[in-house]
């Protein structure tokens, strides 16, 4: 009777020390750890609207897709934008669209336009002359135009792989180099890269484009170690399928235009939403970003951690799409 009246009394006792040790320690740590992370982020909030609003932004491919929708994005955060592209009339009519927005938070800017072709290396470095003296400086870049392809490797035309580097690779290239020395001199500015999940694996069929993506991370991971000392920042984002015009776009063995919406495109991501995460990257001044679903992500793991699986799977979607096309 006794010992289990000293137990009850025990475990009274435990139970208000534990309840004690809930009021005292847990619930304070829990409130100052939520505290200290509303801080953080708001902090980080707070010093990326610094970082982009006034900022001179280049973006290259500015007529449509994602290209566009990042110059709502970063004309929606008070920066001075540069819109690239090959046809006048559409960055006029973009140009119309942003200044047609009424922003009574933030002060925004008429953005310029440049037209060029990122294919023809002098009009590219003319391009950044333009940029520069117009401007006088360029705080972020955004290299985002692109084509794709579509294709086996035994019937492409090597001009089509030259066109595809040319436009993928060599003109993201040559506008970097170009717009470089003076944010050296400046010590400040930040390079972006529109990669993809091809960037980092290669997938049956589109041979040229991987291989132009392949060739876009190596360079601006290079160019990432080697700004550092200058504190210039370089980001890579890979994207997966985003609802876009490439496919429609993308150039096939021949040269001619594919002219197809393909299913993964149409099922992508919006492009508004990988703005979005395109504007956050460059705001936190990310080193790479892969904004992809839970498939192209373990694809890339496995392509890294198990190659030769990845390799067969490979192998059996190209002959299955072989079956398909009846080739
Ligand atoms: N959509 C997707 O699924 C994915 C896209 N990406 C990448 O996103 C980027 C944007 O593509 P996205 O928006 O999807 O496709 P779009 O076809 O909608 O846009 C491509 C843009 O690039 C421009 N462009 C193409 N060739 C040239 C050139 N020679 N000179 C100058 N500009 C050119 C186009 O201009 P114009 O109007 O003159 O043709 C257009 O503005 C690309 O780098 C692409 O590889 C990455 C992963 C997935
Ligand atoms: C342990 C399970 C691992 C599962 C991995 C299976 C591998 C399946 C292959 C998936 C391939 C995903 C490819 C994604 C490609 C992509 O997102 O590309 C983006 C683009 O650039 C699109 O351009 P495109 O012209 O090809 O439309």
């Amino acid at each position: 009777m006794v010992t289990a009246a000293a137990a009850a009394a025990r475990k009274t006792v435990q139970k208000g020390r534990l309840m004690d040790f809930t009021s005292t320690v847990i619930i304070p740590l829990l409130f100052g750890s939520l505290g200290i992370f509303a801080l953080f982020r708001l902090l980080q909030w707070m010093r990326m609207r610094a970082y982009l609003q006034e900022a001179v932004v280049v973006i290259t491919g500015a007529t449509s897709g994602l290209g566009k929708e990042c110059a709502k994005a970063f004309h929606a955060a008070g920066s001075k934008l540069v819109l690239c592209g090959r046809d006048s009339e559409k960055l006029k009519e973009l140009v119309q669209e942003l200044c047609a927005v009424k922003n009574h938070r933030k002060s925004t800017h008429e953005p310029h336009t440049v037209v060029f072709d990122l294919s023809d290396t002098k009009a590219v470095v003319n391009a950044a002359e333009e940029i520069l003296k117009a401007l006088g400086h360029v705080d972020i870049l955004i290299n985002n135009a692109g084509i794709s392809f579509r294709g086996t490797i035994v019937d492409t035309e090597l001009h089509v792989d030259k066109k595809v580097m040319e436009t993928n690779y060599f003109g993201p290239v040559a506008l970097t180099k170009a717009l470089l020395p003076s944010m050296i001199k400046r010590r400040q500015g930040h390079i972006v890269a529109i990669s993809s999940v091809q960037g980092k694996i290669s997938i049956p069929f589109r041979s040229a484009y991987a291989a132009s993506k392949h060739a876009t991370q190596a360079f601006f991971d290079c160019l990432r170690a080697e700004v550092e000392q200058y504190d210039i920042e370089v980001t890579v984002v890979s994207p997966g399928y985003i609802q876009t015009n490439l496919s429609l776009n993308a150039v096939t063995a021949d040269g001619s235009r594919y002219g197809v919406m393909d299913k993964t495109t149409a099922e992508g991501q919006t492009a508004a939403e990988v703005a979005q995460v395109v504007l956050n990257a460059v705001g936190q001044k990310k080193k790479e970003v892969l904004v992809a679903g839970l498939t192209p992500c373990l694809a890339v793991y496995l392509r890294n951690l198990c190659p030769r699986l990845f390799f067969t799977l490979m192998a059996s979607r190209a002959k299955k799409e072989r079956k398909v096309k009846g080739s």
